[in-house]
């Protein structure tokens, strides 16, 4: 053997030394982590860490510099650090780590995570019984089932159209009945989730609600659905937080909703973050929508964001649709109309039936 092996051999052989005293460091600072948690004290401890690399800075013989080794072990406090939180953090019931198989949400024979590609379409707000009518006769000759429709609307005016409120959840639900739809609308205020339940199937919770706290609570003691939508600036671990409240009071029949995000970017209403679908699936058991409209705000791109969000493995898509977009009282710009509804429904059916032969893999 030749010096240079003989002393590679060496090196390898205290790299393995290390390797296990490290682990075995590792398993103490989780039993010191276990201690900490039954007293009720924080993991971080300075004084001592600060103890630990006087006594480094103490012993260090070389030929590393103090500095050196203090650095290397600090990034070794930090790594036990990190173990112990692991340690403690308790996996969210939404999470993936809890219930490793798919949530199902059943909605009049729509199973929203069954690996089938699903819709949710219609106005963006409710304006009338005829204006409603319409849309649904398009959905129900579609072979679709499931009818959305703003009566609450969280406008950024409030010069704006709020909605018809409890009459739009009426017309709704008047019009859901005569087609064989289910309703899924916006409920903005806990104080109108009990009267709501009434007419709605789903409950949806809006992006600017995503953090109201004591409407996720509700939305969470009250026996349906729930429509989850991200919140203009939230992360992925936020939403996830937002869905364990609801969650967390019993009610585990949520739905994800990506609607886009807020960016620099100005070429689209919101940036569809498209790669937070895959990561929902990943992260959670719960089904996860994609709307096109609200992400895009584009009518030109609603039939390439449905494409990216089927092929990414989303499980339904939302878009909305209305009889004259151009007299619309809100979101007039970006409403199909009921013959753009038909051609778009038409290709994306197409293309929902090759992806279902090849299902992504996530
Ligand atoms: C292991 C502990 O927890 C943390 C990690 C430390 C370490 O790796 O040495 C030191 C202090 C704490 O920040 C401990 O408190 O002893």
């Amino acid at each position: 053997m030749s010096e240079l092996e003989a002393l590679r051999s060496q090196i390898e052989k205290t790299t393995l030394q290390i390797l296990e005293l490290l682990n075995e460091r590792g398993q103490i600072a989780q039993e010191i982590g276990k201690m900490k948690e039954m007293q009720g004290v924080k993991r971080f401890d300075p004084v001592q860490e600060r103890k630990l690399l006087n006594m480094i800075a103490d012993h260090n013989e070389g030929p590393f510099t103090t500095s050196t080794v203090q650095h290397i072990f600090k990034q070794i406090f930090k790594a036990s650090l990190e173990l112990q939180e692991d340690d403690h953090r308790q996996a969210l019931l939404v999470s993936r780590k809890k219930k490793p198989d798919d949530t199902i949400v059943s909605i009049n024979g729509e199973n929203l995570g069954d690996g089938k590609a699903h819709f949710i379409m219609g106005p963006c707000a409710v304006e009338s019984y005829d204006q409603v009518k319409a849309v649904a006769q398009a959905l129900k000759a579609q072979g679709l089932k499931l009818l959305r429709g703003g009566a609450f609307k969280p406008r950024t005016s409030p010069y704006d159209f709020q909605g018809l409120g409890l009459d739009g959840l009426k017309i709704l639900r008047q019009v859901a009945d005569e087609e064989g739809l289910a309703v899924v609308s916006e409920i903005l205020n806990p104080y109108d989730m009990e009267a709501a339940l009434d007419y709605v199937d789903v409950i949806q919770i809006g992006a600017r609600n995503m953090q109201n706290f004591e409407l996720l609570k509700v939305a969470g003691a009250v026996r349906k659905p729930v429509l989850l939508k991200r919140g203009l600036s939230a992360t992925i671990e936020e939403f996830m937080y937002a869905a364990e409240y609801i969650h967390a009071q019993g009610n585990d029949q949520i739905i994800l909703c990506e609607r886009g995000i807020r960016t620099y970017e100005k070429a689209t209403r919101n940036t569809l973050d498209i790669s937070a679908v895959p990561i929902l699936k990943k992260e959670t058991h719960l089904p996860v929508v994609v709307d096109v409209t609200h992400s895009t705000g584009r009518k030109d791109l609603l039939l390439p964001a449905t494409r990216a969000a089927i092929a990414i493995g989303a499980d339904a898509v939302m878009a909305e649709v209305h009889p004259d977009p151009a007299v619309a009282l809100s979101d007039s710009a970006q409403q199909m109309d009921i013959d753009q509804f038909n051609d778009y429904m038409k290709e994306v059916k197409a293309f929902a039936g090759k992806i279902e032969k090849e299902p992504a893999n996530v």
